[in-house]
């Protein structure tokens, strides 16, 4: 059922860059990259314990995302969700940007039929197949495509001077990954179409945290380390139940509740075919920490 949490170890230590370490250890099976090199351009990358780190470090273009970009996202994401040592996945830029959108520069020449016939953007959001949880930890602007990129993380933590806007129509197009689809659920419909539609209507942290869209506001200086905690904490529970409870809450999005709530109860029950499940049970039972095993 968790064949993922079975496959073998990647190794990875604590603060070790896996970047340094993708020679040494099976490649990323191909995450729909066109090239695939071993060096990254356009990330830095750390593990801190169970927790994955990938920061976004394009810092001239304030993150811009371009193609290779997220060819690089596609394969380091595939390499954290396969690796077992690795329980939750934290995604971060500078302090000044998350990331200001799609590169305008890169896109701004293509036309139609190459947009249709390559499904452009379409391995763009390979992230929302990763199964474990992403925290993205977000400071500075989060426009267009960078504000679309955290609503396809788990969790949202912002940082105090954080921005979240959707500028694409001000460029003559509309948001393409997800801004008039999720935006609207995070912070409900006359919001998102304000912003959508002026494309200058942008929402602060506060009004983020205020909206849903974010689950905390911290000191820029802390939300990587926050954000980090957090992923921690959720990379030594049951990672069985992590993955359960991660598929759970985005089946809300995809089917009506009743079958929703079926989902739900049917997962629920086969938790109870798990050792995590006697684990954590007993442990409270017997007034003691659970051991969990992830199986
Ligand atoms: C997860 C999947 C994603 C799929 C995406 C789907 C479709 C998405 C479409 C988009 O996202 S369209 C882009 C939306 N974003 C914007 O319109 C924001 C554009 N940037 C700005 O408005 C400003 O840069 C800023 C964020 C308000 C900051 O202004 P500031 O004056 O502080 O800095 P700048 O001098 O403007 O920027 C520095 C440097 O960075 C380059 N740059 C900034 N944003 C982009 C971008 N989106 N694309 C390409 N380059 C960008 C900017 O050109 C500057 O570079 P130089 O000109 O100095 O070389």
């Amino acid at each position: 059922m968790f064949a993922a949490l079975r496959q073998p170890l990647a190794r990875a230590s604590a603060a070790k860059p896996f970047a340094r370490a993708f020679s040494a250890y099976s490649p990323v099976q191909n995450a729909v990259a066109p090239t695939k090199s071993p060096k990254l351009e356009y990330l830095l990358t750390e593990t801190r314990g169970r927790v994955g780190l990938v920061t976004l470090h394009r810092p001239k273009a304030l993150n811009a995302l371009c193609n290779g970009l997220f060819v690089e996202l596609n394969q380091v994401l595939k390499e954290l969700d396969d690796n077992k040592e690795i329980g939750a996945i934290v995604i971060t830029g500078s302090e000044r940007a998350f990331a200001a959108g799609a590169d305008i520069k890169e896109m701004k020449d293509r036309n139609f039929i190459e947009n249709y016939a390559e499904d452009f953007l379409g391995h763009w959001t390979q992230i929302i197949k990763i199964r474990k949880p992403i925290i993205a930890a977000v400071n500075g602007f989060a426009l267009g495509g960078g504000c679309e990129l955290a609503m396809m993380c788990d969790i949202i933590y912002a940082g105090d001077k954080a921005v979240f806007g959707q500028p694409e129509i001000k460029l003559g197009t509309i948001p393409g990954a997800g801004g008039t689809q999720r935006l609207v659920k995070a912070v409900g419909k006359s919001k998102a179409m304000e912003m959508c539609l002026t494309g200058s209507v942008n929402l602060t942290a506060e009004e983020a945290e205020r909206a849903g869209l974010v689950s905390k506001v911290l000191p820029a200086d802390q939300v990587v380390d926050e954000a980090v905690k957090t992923a921690e904490k959720i990379a030594n529970l049951s990672q069985p139940m992590v993955q359960m409870v991660k598929d759970a809450i985005n089946q809300s999005f995809e089917i009506p509740l009743a079958a929703g709530l079926t989902f739900e109860r049917r997962l629920f029950h086969s938790t109870f075919a798990t050792r995590d499940q006697k684990e954590g049970m007993g442990a409270f039972a017997e007034k003691r920490k659970p051991n969990f095993t992830h199986n």
